[in-house]
């Protein structure tokens, strides 16, 4: 039988409240939310009904408004988990800076939009590199979570204790955890994936059919790689969970917001209302034209990733970019 753990997330968005729901079966998990009326809703609601509507909270967990709460909560020896946007890191973690945080796992997927950092590296800019930190990645849909399905995840951080401490918290009742200390890989694998998932809503949305989507699926795989190895990952890291596996998700799914935006674009509707409709962050819209930039800063070939951006924000109509893409020059693969 597991040993129950103080758990505290700090963001209660879709997947901070399904991760929260699937761990306070197990450990006692405080919810916190910067927005007070918010928190007051869910605390009567005993659901998430903004972000996460239909799923009931259980009795191990608690909402607060209140941040200081939230730190006591895991005391030394719990798990603080960030879930909020990349957007929001450097908001949250400076209101870390200068406390005891014992460790801080987050879960947020992109590249930050103005300095084009992954999270890790926002992470030691702002509380330095003493507090062991990682990510805990792959694919998982917040709906599937909260309702208890299956899936597997990957915490990855250069501290082996840390890693092993998120295993022994999170791991279990149908959710897998592994390990790796490959975190530019993880961090590289969940942000792209999410470019890749627009470009593919968007061929799925112009019907261009299955045999393109599995090529895009493929190319972007290997555009991944290309930018995540330039930045230190390990090729084989983008061949599991949080490469491949998020990819696959994330292209294929409908549950996926980043599938809808493309979608959406496929159907002329201008991305404005695309976002405004969702409801919820759409990662790969920022991270567009963050890799876009950091890409050409690096030399790396992107074209899907130019592609999507290229729609996103300079007017490209999405038939014309597949066109663009498609008469590429031939090349080795
Ligand atoms: N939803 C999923 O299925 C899922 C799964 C895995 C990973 N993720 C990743 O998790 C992150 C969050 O996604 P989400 O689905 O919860 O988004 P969401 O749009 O549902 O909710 C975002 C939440 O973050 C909060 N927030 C934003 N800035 C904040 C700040 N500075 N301080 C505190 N709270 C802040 C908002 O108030 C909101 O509650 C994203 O990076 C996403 O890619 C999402
Ligand atoms: O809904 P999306 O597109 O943000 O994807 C959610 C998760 O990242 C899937 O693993």
């Amino acid at each position: 039988m597991q040993a129950q753990s103080k758990v505290s997330i700090l963001g209660a968005g879709a997947w901070g409240t399904a991760v929260a729901i699937a761990l306070a079966q197990r450990h006692d998990v405080l919810l916190w939310a910067r927005d007070a009326a918010a928190v007051q809703d869910m605390q009567q609601a005993r659901e998430n009904t903004h972000y996460l509507k239909g799923f009931p909270f259980p009795a191990g967990l608690q909402v607060t408004a209140d941040f200081d709460a939230a730190l006591a909560h895991v005391g030394q020896d719990g798990l603080l988990i960030a879930s909020t946007p990349v957007a929001g890191m450097r908001p949250l973690l400076a209101r870390l800076k200068g406390r005891d945080i014992p460790n801080l796992v987050w879960l947020c997927k992109g590249f930050e939009y103005e300095t084009g950092l992954l999270p890790h590296q926002v992470v030691r800019e702002v509380l330095g590199g003493a507090v062991p930190a990682g990510v805990l990645s792959g694919p998982s849909f917040a709906q599937e979570v909260a309702r208890g399905l299956p899936c597997a995840l990957t915490v990855a951080a250069e501290s082996k204790w840390l890693r092993e401490m998120v295993v022994s918290i999170v791991h279990g009742n149908g959710m897998r955890v592994y390990s790796c200390d490959d975190v530019v890989g993880v961090e590289v694998g969940g942000a792209v994936k999410n470019i890749m998932a627009i470009a593919t809503g968007c061929a799925d949305g112009l019907g261009l059919g299955l045999n393109a989507r599995a090529a895009l699926i493929t190319r972007g795989l290997a555009e991944i790689t290309r930018l995540g190895t330039a930045l230190g990952g390990q090729a084989s890291t983008f061949m599991g969970l949080t490469g491949m596996g998020d990819l696959i998700l994330t292209c294929t799914g409908d549950l996926s917001r980043n599938r809808r935006v493309g979608l959406g674009l496929a159907e002329g509707k201008p991305l404005e209302q695309i976002v405004a409709d969702l409801g919820h962050v759409a990662e790969g819209v920022p991270c567009a034209k963050a890799v876009r930039d950091l890409a050409l800063r690096l030399a790396v070939d992107m074209p899907l990733t130019n592609a999507v951006a290229g729609v996103l924000f300079d007017g490209v109509p999405p038939k014309t970019m597949v066109a663009q893409l498609l008469a590429r020059d031939p090349r080795g693969e």
